[in-house]
């Protein structure tokens, strides 16, 4: 939080979403830990929200799909805990296979029952692994020092991350059936949820442990009671559960269930990791600059925002300007980047270019984190391409959107230190900025034109700043691009119309 606490743009207010009912709709920023449900109620209070921070990694208690369509970035810090999880599971392990809590119990009770807590060794043990991320992979090289075997169950795990970690893949059905000792890392999801159930913890070996210390779901806590009954599972132990505090659970009821209430990541250590992780990612947020731990945002370092932050407001204007221009229905966007530009991470560039466009379209927020959630809502698709053609700039941004019996292409360019060009607009070849207060004109190619459009204008009052004319042809299809000191109205943009030879006249704000 220190760095949160030394900004003076933030106000930090700590309390319980339930004690801040009356100033929900003021925040601009929630951050969370585990035990805060960020739901769809919850964001509809707070309509000035633009990010989430999860001060830990399992984001399953925040509803992203909704902050999301809401245009919320939600952010977590995801490997500040890592060491104080492994660690964690380490320490359940080792208790759970020399009985140290119930041992524990025992003495406080002035017991000194010996035989009764006769445990297991680790060493030569094989440790099935399921989820092998960054918690999973710092508890098997424990594990390996341990003198564990350790058998690994993750479909997006590489041979050579293996290889290098020194476990072996399986199958999931191979760790199971092979493993004494389980233990889950993988996040709780619609597949991850119910994982180790009734079908599955059949298949482990008799005598088995299992440890859940990431979340609880993920073992079925109700499908587990009869395998601990019939000793089937020697023992368990729990950090996690499926309804937290859980309450009086009947798995509680059992001797060989050991549990701690979520503790994982409670270390000084790993708070503080966490707190300055998410508040730094916040600060950086606010000051425009990339975040790199957006659950909904693809990932940016500093080092390509860098490169490609011009490019990203021109793709913006481009929608933007486009959008307006094709004010019907669309069904596709096709962006095409050539020269320098293609070299870029252009998924940024595509997502900004296509909140441009949707803007104008639709009533509710929209940018770079929602914009293709929207877009699909809408029927719109979207696609890139890289081509060689750069029109003799130095990089090109191509849009070109297909409505129904309309398709209209818009180029541009970034020139650095001078600025955004627009250098082909409806098939003509042009050069203005994408800025302000613009009016387009497609009118036919004939003398006196330009004086007839500085006329009308000049009889409303209405200052030109600069004028840009283009054609495909002499005498044929030709246009301006004005940029203005002021919006126009609908009479004035009437009185345009009537010029002859005006063929089209359109408001375009940039
Ligand atoms: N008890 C506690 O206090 C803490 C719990 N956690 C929890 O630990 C879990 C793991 O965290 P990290 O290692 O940081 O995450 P991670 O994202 O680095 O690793 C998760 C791994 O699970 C794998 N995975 C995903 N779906 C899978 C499936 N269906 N079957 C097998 N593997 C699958 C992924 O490929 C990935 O390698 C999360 O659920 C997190 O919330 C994390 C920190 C503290
Ligand atoms: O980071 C995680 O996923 C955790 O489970 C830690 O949760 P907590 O922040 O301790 O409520």
């Amino acid at each position: 939080m220190a760095p949160l606490c030394a900004s003076a743009q933030i106000d930090i207010v700590q309390k319980k979403t339930t004690e801040a009912e009356e100033e929900l709709h003021t925040f601009d920023a929630l951050l969370v830990r585990s035990a805060t449900k960020v739901t769809e109620e919850l964001l509809e209070k707070m309509p000035n929200l633009k990010i989430i921070g999860r001060a830990g990694v399992g984001v399953d208690n925040i509803d992203v799909d909704a902050a999301t369509k809401r245009g919320i970035v939600v952010i977590n810090a995801p490997n500040g805990n890592t060491i104080s999880a492994a660690e964690h599971t380490f320490a359940m392990m080792a208790a759970l296979v020399r009985r140290i809590p119930q041992a524990h119990i025992s003495v406080k009770s002035r017991e000194w029952n010996r035989s009764a807590f006769v445990g297991n060794e680790l060493f030569g043990k094989k440790l099935g692994i399921i989820g092998f991320g960054r918690i999973g992979s710092e508890v098997a090289k424990r594990a390996r020092a341990f003198g564990m075997s350790v058998h690994v169950y993750d479909p997006f795990l590489t041979k050579e991350r293996a290889e290098k970690l020194g476990v072996s893949i399986h199958s999931l059905d191979e760790v199971l059936t092979v493993a004494d000792i389980i233990t889950v890392h993988t996040p709780l999801t619609k597949e991850t949820r119910g994982l180790l159930g009734t079908e599955n913890l059949a298949k482990t070996k008799k005598g088995v442990y299992l440890i859940n210390c990431a979340r609880g779901g993920i073992i079925d806590e109700q499908a587990l009671i009869p395998f601990l009954e019939s000793g089937h599972v020697a023992g368990v132990a729990l950090d996690v559960f499926e309804q937290e505090p859980p309450g009086d659970h009947p798995l509680l009821a059992f001797d060989n269930v050991i549990v701690t209430p979520h503790l994982g990541a409670s270390t000084v250590e790993a708070q503080l990791n966490v707190a300055t992780q998410v508040a730094e990612e916040l600060l950086h947020f606010f000051e425009g600059r990339p975040v790199t731990s957006s659950i909904n945002l693809p990932a940016l370092s500093k080092d390509v925002y860098e490169k490609i932050q011009a490019f990203y407001h021109l793709g913006q204007k481009l929608g933007l300007i486009a959008s307006q221009f094709m004010n019907i229905p669309v069904q596709e966007l096709s962006v095409t980047y050539a020269g320098t530009v293609a070299d870029l991470e252009t998924t940024y560039i595509t997502r900004s270019l296509l909140a441009g466009f949707l803007r104008p379209r639709v009533a509710s927020t929209v940018n770079e984190v929602n914009a293709a959630m929207v877009a699909k809502e809408r029927g719109i698709t979207y696609g890139e391409k890289f081509s060689d053609e750069t029109h003799g700039y130095a990089n090109c941004i191509s849009l070109t959107v297909h409505g129904e019996n309309k398709t209209f292409t818009i180029k541009g360019t970034h020139v650095p230190n001078y600025g955004d060009r627009i250098v082909h607009f409806d098939g003509v070849a042009i050069d203005f900025a994408p800025e302000g207060h613009l009016l387009y004109i497609q009118h036919q190619d004939r003398p006196g034109m330009i004086g007839k459009v500085g006329n009308v204008l000049g009889a409303h009052d209405v200052n030109i700043a600069t004028m840009q004319v283009g054609r495909q042809e002499a005498g044929g299809k030709a246009m301006m691009i004005l940029s203005l000191d002021k919006p126009v109205d609908d009479e004035v943009l009437q009185a345009l119309a009537q010029i002859d030879d005006i063929e089209t006249v359109k408001r375009l704000e940039a």
